[in-house]
């Protein structure tokens, strides 16, 4: 399936051209814009286009407009302006027809401390009109044991740790089959067997059909559970593609493939990868690195060593995600586990 392919222009007026995918998509918006009263726009004129079946992830600074642009999907905020379409519903206007096809981990639900996980799932269940009264205690221990929660099923809420919280919030959004899952910083307040965790149950759900659209900042994740992502700048959507296109879409820009070499021989070395018109040579102590550009790695490594250079180390470094998103945004990321 194809989305609006890579990058878009961060200055133009919109994010690129429309997305393709019609009422196919498990969320469509077009020129969706939030502007708070006093002026502050947070989210501006956003095409977004999320296929079904898709892992995407949506990516961006503090402030960026994800947890807005998510709101609106929902229907807690309302649009300024544009449209979203969520499951091939308009949304506001169907939401009740969407809401409970969709699970979603947003703000984290107002749970009650004094009653325990299963009492607190239990209690959401009844105020929830879709759910079947004559499954949903089997339903709720399902999705508490999804998320590693069996064990503290019985615990009160409030003795519960910040990972404890999150799960419960997972496993309140996984408490019935769902189309889509919408899951705003999942991870967040989780150790690294909990983010582990939430990583392989999202892989779980999307294997069995659900499409997930999970807002976060840690690209090492999003490189490798999302199949697509978009990155956020200032309320734009600056780009959106396969993780693969996002990457590609780097070629030409600043953020490119680059050989690094080790070796004694450091401004011989720059010179011999000038002289075979790489760019942006950089020499430093014991080690050069320039943009490999259209030349093959091994001609490149054979040039210095038949040039008498002595290589102790040559490395290729492909962009990453990371490289995309700094690139795009000028912005570094927090990419802590
Ligand atoms: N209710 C509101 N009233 C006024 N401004 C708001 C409101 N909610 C959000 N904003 C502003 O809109 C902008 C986008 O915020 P939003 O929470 O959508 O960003 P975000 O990308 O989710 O950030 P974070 O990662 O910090 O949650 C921010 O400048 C924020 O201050």
């Amino acid at each position: 399936m194809s989305v609006n392919a890579g990058v878009t222009e961060a200055e133009g007026t919109s994010a690129g051209a429309s997305p393709p995918l019609g009422r196919g998509g498990a969320i469509v918006t077009t020129s969706l814009t939030k502007r708070f009263p006093g002026g502050q726009v947070a989210v501006d004129h956003l095409d977004l286009a999320v296929p079904r079946g898709s892992v995407f992830g949506f990516l961006g600074p503090n402030g960026s407009g994800k947890t807005t642009t998510i709101r609106m999907l929902l229907g807690l905020v309302t649009p300024t302006e544009g449209t979203c379409e969520v499951l091939g519903e308009p949304v506001p206007r169907r939401l009740a027809a969407v809401l409970p096809r969709v699970g979603a981990l947003v703000d984290g639900p107002a749970f009650h401390p004094h009653l325990s996980g299963t009492a607190n799932l239990l209690r959401l269940s009844a105020a929830d009109a879709a759910v079947d009264r004559r499954t949903a205690r089997a339903r709720v221990a399902e999705a508490l044991a999804r998320v590693g929660l069996s064990a503290a099923a019985r615990k009160r809420y409030g003795a519960y740790s910040v990972g404890m919280r999150q799960r419960l919030a997972l496993a309140a959004a996984l408490r019935g089959p769902r189309e889509l899952l919408i899951l705003d910083e999942p991870t967040n307040g989780l150790d690294p067997q909990g983010t582990r965790e939430v990583r392989s149950l999202i892989r779980q759900v999307a294997a069995a059909g659900t499409t997930v659209f999970v807002s976060s900042h840690l690209l090492a994740e999003v490189e490798q559970i999302c199949t697509h992502a978009a990155v956020m700048s200032g309320g734009r959507l600056v780009a959106q593609g396969t993780v693969a296109e996002l990457r590609a879409a780097l070629g030409g820009r600043a953020a490119v493939t680059r050989v690094t070499v080790e070796t004694p021989h450091a401004g011989r070395a720059a010179t011999l990868l000038t002289g075979l018109g790489l760019a942006g040579v950089r020499a430093g102590d014991g080690e050069v690195s320039a943009a490999l550009g259209d030349r093959a790695p091994e001609d490149v490594c054979r040039a210095l060593v038949e040039a008498g250079v002595a290589v102790r180390g040559f490395a290729v470094v492909r962009p990453s995600l990371e490289d995309v998103y700094v690139d795009l945004t000028g912005e570094g990321f927090d990419v802590g586990a």
